[in-house]
């Protein structure tokens, strides 16, 4: 076994099972201790909830805390492993939310592939958490799950894959075309799959100022257009009929970008040749990407080349948004994440990047520098940085969509 798989696995197993424990916050020493936190006390706060629900984020965990709920339908890149399979996914997105927002998160894996069935257990359970993180549920069915979680429940529900994902990407893409010198209404975009994560980064590429019509997307099947078999309602929205490719070797020939949300391996070298000057590569599959940086860059040297991983450098993957999202949106006891907290958080990431970097980020790299440019379009998620910023930028636009329970608070205050 290479030291990677071997190294996973224990990191995994060792000092204890797992990436995760729960800790008291509140001192259990003395009787009169367990007399508060127990009977006789703890039925005060009880009360207090009963009679105003509202209270359960003042005396409860509530408030910081986030179910990852997943039925390990579309793990990673990996594909439908089951709900088990997907439990170190998500505890790993538990760690990310704590070690980057201090979040407290907890992974519930649900064993279904019923809509209703998966909508009906997080509703049921949603009243103990401050938000509800979906992830890794597979289109077409994530998207039903989502709509009616959001209509149900009066906490933010949001798919990771689709929105962390989108937020992301546009951070990113924004900047990679910015310093490849094309502008995002123009630019010509070829994206490689069409599910959770594709759909909602070309939304959110649109809300941004991509035009629909540059942007061809395919699936397994090819490029997707209308009245071809297979398209479902969520596909149809990027149907491109403009397009005659019908195949990703058609499709790339003068791209601008490309961005691969499907599965390893996709995108040849001969394929990245035919792309327009200066391209962008956005090869997002993880762990293994559409193609490794090391063929691209060998391939062009006017390439911008990112991946999800974070062994390479561009890392455009949802741990920058996710955490930070989710403590904005937290902090204000926000009832949803609406489309204007996403651009809100996409346009800090960007923004962010163009800093010059703080010593201690560059010195846990191991590099000599990192500046804004083909090698650095978005910030590390170890930036500390991420935090006030993006989460700061999510409360604000909560507060100003009308969808905050709470006052800004004074962090957060410009
Ligand atoms: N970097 C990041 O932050 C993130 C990366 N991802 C990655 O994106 C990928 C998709 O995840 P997600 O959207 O959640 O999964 P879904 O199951 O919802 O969608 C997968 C999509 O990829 C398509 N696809 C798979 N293999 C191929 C292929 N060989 N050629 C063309 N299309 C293909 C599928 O086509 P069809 O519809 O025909 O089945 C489907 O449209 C995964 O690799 C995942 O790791 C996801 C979220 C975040
Ligand atoms: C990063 C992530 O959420 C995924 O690949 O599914
Ligand atoms: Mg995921």
């Amino acid at each position: 076994m290479s030291d990677m798989k071997q190294d996973a696995l224990d990191y995994h197993s060792d000092p204890q099972p797992g990436k995760l424990s729960i800790e008291v916050t509140t001192p259990a020493e003395t009787s009169r201790h367990l007399s508060l936190a127990y009977s006789p006390g703890v039925a005060e706060p009880v009360r207090a909830i009963a009679a105003n629900p509202e209270d359960a984020f003042k005396y409860t965990i509530k408030g910081n805390l986030v179910a990852v709920v997943s039925n390990g339908s579309a793990i990673l890149g990996l594909g439908n492993l089951g709900s088990l399979a997907s439990k170190p996914v998500m505890e790993g997105k538990a760690l990310l939310f704590k070690r980057f927002a201090n979040v407290d998160a907890i992974d519930i894996e649900v064993d279904s592939s019923d809509i209703q069935e998966i909508v009906r257990t997080v509703e049921l359970i949603a009243e103990t958490f401050g938000g509800i993180n979906l992830e890794d549920i597979k289109a077409p069915e994530c998207f039903e799950i989502e709509r009616q979680l959001i209509e149900k429940c009066n906490i933010p529900i949001f798919h990771d894959d689709q929105h962390g994902t989108a937020i992301v990407t546009v951070a990113g893409m924004l900047n990679a075309l910015d310093i490849q010198g094309k502008d995002v209404a123009e630019a010509k975009l070829v994206c490689l799959g069409a599910g959770a994560a594709a759909i909602s980064c070309a939304r959110l590429l649109v809300a941004a100022g991509m035009k629909r019509e540059n942007i061809v997307m395919l699936d397994r099947k090819g490029v997707i257009f209308n009245g071809r078999e297979g398209v479902n309602q969520y596909k149809a929205e990027f149907a491109n009929d403009v397009t005659r490719a019908r195949t990703l070797e058609e499709a790339i020939d003068g791209a601008d970008v490309f961005l691969g949300l499907s599965g390893p391996d996709q995108l040849s070298a001969e394929m990245l040749k035919r792309m327009a000057d200066k391209p962008i590569v956005f090869a997002c599959s993880n762990p293994d990407p559409e193609i490794s940086p090391e063929l691209a860059l060998k391939t062009r040297d006017d390439v911008i080349m990112a991946t999800g991983r974070s062994d390479y450098p561009n890392q455009v993957n949802n741990v920058l948004g996710f955490p930070f999202i989710f403590r904005g949106a937290l902090d204000v006891r926000a009832t949803r994440i609406n489309e204007e907290m996403k651009l809100a958080a996409a346009y800090a990431i960007r923004d962010l990047a163009k800093e010059d970097v703080l010593p201690e980020i560059i010195e846990a790299y191991g590099v000599d520098d990192f500046t804004y440019g083909k090698e650095y379009i978005i910030p590390k998620p170890l930036d500390p940085r991420l935090l006030n910023r993006v989460a700061g930028a999510v409360a604000r636009a909560a507060v100003e969509t009308g969808v905050a329970r709470a006052d800004l608070p004074v962090i957060y205050r410009a």
